[in-house]
């Protein structure tokens, strides 16, 4: 019978009995209770417990271990300690009927296992062990807590003859109370246990007992902060069962301390030796490595779910943007220069790098693999590179949540380890297909297995190198990145073909981190050598520069100058764009290292109408929300063709601004996939940008000489994008108004 088709009159799961009314079987009872899941029954060997259990409403009845009683039980829970277990299952074995479901709470499964095998002979198929990762260092049925296990995990060590029905009831029970249900073999298990839980309460016991019998223990006690507190609170735990849980697991207990007492050496070591960078090392990665492990945490308790509030911008007519101002390096940059850092030969200074957002899971991900990474200042880090292949294998698999330019960057780096890894994302990026970065990988002499054909989750496993020979169908530099990282990895020379873009920031950084990184529009040769650790000033966000630009054009009075600009090929061919239909902008010149560095001038013009070919749609097609604003202001009919056989995403962008251009009263057509707009003032309003960034952007330039003003609704992608927008904005004197 289905759990779920409860027959009318019964519990969901029937007749429960606890065997062990403490802290752990008292909260099961009562959050089975409380929700009106199932009549409970206790059995404990204090009587005590099992009166407090009536008379404080976490049972129904005082069960007993007679046949009458149990073989009325649909589910039995052993919650005793660990080692009393034996004892109970030899107790029940005359009573046991096989449609019963027996399981347990206990911490180790191992000893569980063993203990029913003794009683039984064999493993019987209705007796399936578990154990909440859920408690406190509190005792007794008074302890209990109906929302204990909310939100915790619940861990199910299922052996190959359990029986799928009990197995399937056994979820549902731990769901019910409203844990997450994980299945783990036994040896894992308490592999796992042994070294998140068990080694914990074994250092907090032995500290408190070594400082409390040493000479000067009154001082230490009357002296000790919260840090003491903090450390030691397990250690006021059940004394019973954390002595059953030391003679259960005895092995991979041991074999954890063996690797703590190794660790705890190299320490002592780093101390005698006065060894600031071995002890700077352990601590920023342990720091990160918590503050990450917290976030999850925090994560999975909130349910997963973030809070997204939503936020709106509004545009203030009538502005005017004067003054100088410095951009923050835009994230795309930031994550590579943290990546070509981290894997150079020595300490890189990076400056005026934005640590926001998606930029974090990059840096996490090397943390997790052994780079020191120091937060000098809010925009500022100091990496400790370890080389090319000096990445230490990650404890558990990289993930890279939602963020594909984290997962560009780190898949090459990755296959050219020497360990094996395995990289994940939210579901948002899981299974869609990435051919193109996978084949890269491929291309490298890589192995990379999926279950969903070039999907994540992935997993890579060390191969020797080929030499890289790859040939890029798009212009994508998420994709050019990659490629330049899969070539660190060749045994010799690489050579990458290029379609589109002459330039990018992407080899200029190679070349800063002394790169002898060789090419021009047709394509590279990269060498197999080290990068060496450097100190760089990012240059400020190119598409956050195009689009200030475009507001001083289109605002009379407007004086503008961005100190800051590092313009590659594409940016400075989109600026010349703007220039030759009537801007008044003044780009920098080439710099050394091949990109239009230094300061970007604009002020007010009159735009003229212009035509875009298939070709310069493609090429401006990240800008093409804002050319189309140009067009919009521009005198006369401006037409931009090839609209549709853009990538569907671009395709898509243009598309819904021009739908925002026709709510503003701007005349625009798609004529044989050419998108003609007819200028003329916007109306003002109210708009929708879907949650991207860009196109927000576009849609607040539309409202910087509309009629009325034009607010965009959900904004909160482009604030994590342009964090600094209101303080800008604000320093040019014009205002976006932020509202949530
Ligand atoms: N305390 C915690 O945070 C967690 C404990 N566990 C596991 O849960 C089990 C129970 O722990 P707690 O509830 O914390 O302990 P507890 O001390 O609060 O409860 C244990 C109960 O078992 C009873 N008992 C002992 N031997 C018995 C026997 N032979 N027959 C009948 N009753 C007997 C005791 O009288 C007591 O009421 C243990 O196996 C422990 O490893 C699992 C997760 C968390
Ligand atoms: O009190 C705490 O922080 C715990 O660690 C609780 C705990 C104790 C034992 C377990 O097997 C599982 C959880």
């Amino acid at each position: 019978m289905s759990d779920d088709l409860t027959p009318p009159g019964k519990k969901k799961f029937g007749n429960v009995m606890i065997i062990g009314l403490g802290m752990i079987g008292g909260s099961f009872a009562k959050a089975l209770k409380e929700r009106g899941l199932a009549t409970l029954y206790g059995v404990d060997r204090r009587e005590s417990e099992l009166t407090l259990g009536v008379s404080t409403g976490v049972i129904d009845f005082h069960g007993e271990l007679t046949f009458d009683c149990v073989s009325k039980m649909d589910v039995i829970v052993l919650a005793t300690p660990v080692r009393a277990m034996e004892s109970v299952l030899h107790d029940l074995k005359p009573l046991l009927s096989s449609h019963t479901l027996i399981t347990d709470v206990g911490s180790t499964k191992g000893s569980v296992v063993t203990a029913a095998q003794r009683v039984f002979g064999y493993m019987p198929t209705h007796f399936i062990p578990g154990h909440p990762i859920a408690g406190a260092e509190k005792s007794g049925v008074l302890a209990s807590n109906s929302k204990l296990f909310e939100k915790h995990m619940a861990i199910v060590t299922p052996l190959p003859d359990s029986s799928p029905v009990l197995l399937d009831r056994l979820h549902r029970l731990w769901h019910a109370v409203g844990a997450d249900v994980v299945s783990m073999d036994v040896e894992h298990h308490d592999h796992v246990l042994a070294s998140s839980s068990h080694l914990p309460h074994l250092l907090a016991y032995t500290l408190v007992d070594a400082l409390a019998n040493g000479d000067r223990s009154q001082d230490i006690f009357r002296f000790a902060a919260g840090g003491f507190r903090d450390f030691t609170r397990i250690a006021s735990s059940d004394p019973v069962m954390w002595r059953d849980v030391f003679l259960a697991n005895k092995e991979a207990t041991l074999s954890t301390l063996d690797h703590f007492t190794e660790r705890l050496a190299d320490m002592r070591t780093a101390i005698e030796q006065g060894d600031g960078a071995s002890m700077f090392g352990v601590f920023t990665r342990a720091k990160s490595a918590r503050d990450h492990f917290l976030r999850l945490l925090e994560q999975r308790t909130k349910g997963g779910q973030k809070e997204v509030r939503p936020v709106s911008v509004s545009v203030l007519p009538a502005s005017v943007i004067k003054g100088e101002v410095s951009l923050l390096g835009d994230k795309s940059l930031s994550h590579k220069a943290i990546t070509i850092a981290a894997l150079s030969d020595g300490v890189s200074e990076i400056r005026n790098i934005d640590l926001t957002g998606d930029v974090r899971i990059t840096t996490q991900a090397f943390r997790d693999m052994g780079v020191v990474i120091e937060e000098v200042a809010a925009d500022q880090l100091r990496v400790h590179g370890v080389g090319r292949r000096g990445l230490k294998a990650p404890i558990a698999p990289i993930n890279v949540h939602q963020s594909r330019e984290s997962l560009y960057l780190l898949l090459p780096v990755l296959a050219g380890q020497t360990f094996s890894v395995s990289i994940t994302a939210d579901d948002v990026l899981q299974q869609r297909p990435m051919s193109d970065l996978f084949s890269l990988v491929r291309k490298m002499g890589g192995e990379i297995v999926s279950e969903v054909e070039d999907c994540l989750p992935a997993t890579l496993r060390p191969k020797s190198p080929t030499n890289l020979s790859f040939e890029m169908r798009s212009g994508s530099e998420r994709l050019r990145m990659a490629a330049f990282l899969a070539a660190l990895y060749s045994p010799q020379v690489s050579k990458i073909k290029l379609d589109g873009q002459t330039l990018s920031h992407c080899e200029v950084l190679l070349r800063h981190f002394r790169l002898d990184v060789k090419g021009d529009s047709e394509g590279f040769e990269l060498p197999s050598s080290p990068l060496v650790g450097s100190d760089i000033i990012l240059s400020g966000d190119e598409h956050e520069t195009i689009w200030l630009v475009l507001l001083a054009t289109l605002l009379p009075g407007s004086e503008l100058v961005i100190c800051n600009a590092g313009l590659d090929s594409d940016a400075y061919a989109l600026l010349s764009f703007l220039q030759s239909i009537g801007a008044e902008v003044a780009l920098p010149s080439k710099s050394e290292r091949g990109l239009y560095e230094g300061n970007v001038q604009a002020c007010f013009a009159e735009l003229k109408a212009f035509s875009l070919t298939n070709e310069q749609s493609y090429q401006f097609r990240d800008e093409l929300p804002l050319l189309c604003v140009a067009a919009a202001y521009a005198k006369g009919e401006s037409r931009l063709q090839g609209i549709n056989t853009l990538p569907y995403q671009y395709e898509d962008r243009v598309l819904a601004l021009a739908d925002a251009l026709k709510q503003m009263g701007v005349a625009c057509r798609m004529e044989n996939g050419e998108l003609v707009i007819a200028g003329s003032v916007p109306v003002g309003g109210e708009l929708d940008c879907a949650g991207d960034d860009k196109l927000a952007l576009a849609l607040l330039a539309i409202g910087a000489r509309s009629q009325q003003v034009v607010k965009v609704n959900d904004c909160q992608k482009l604030l994590e994008e342009f964090n600094e927008l209101e303080s800008v904005t604000r320093q040019l004197g014009f205002h976006c108004q932020v509202t949530k």
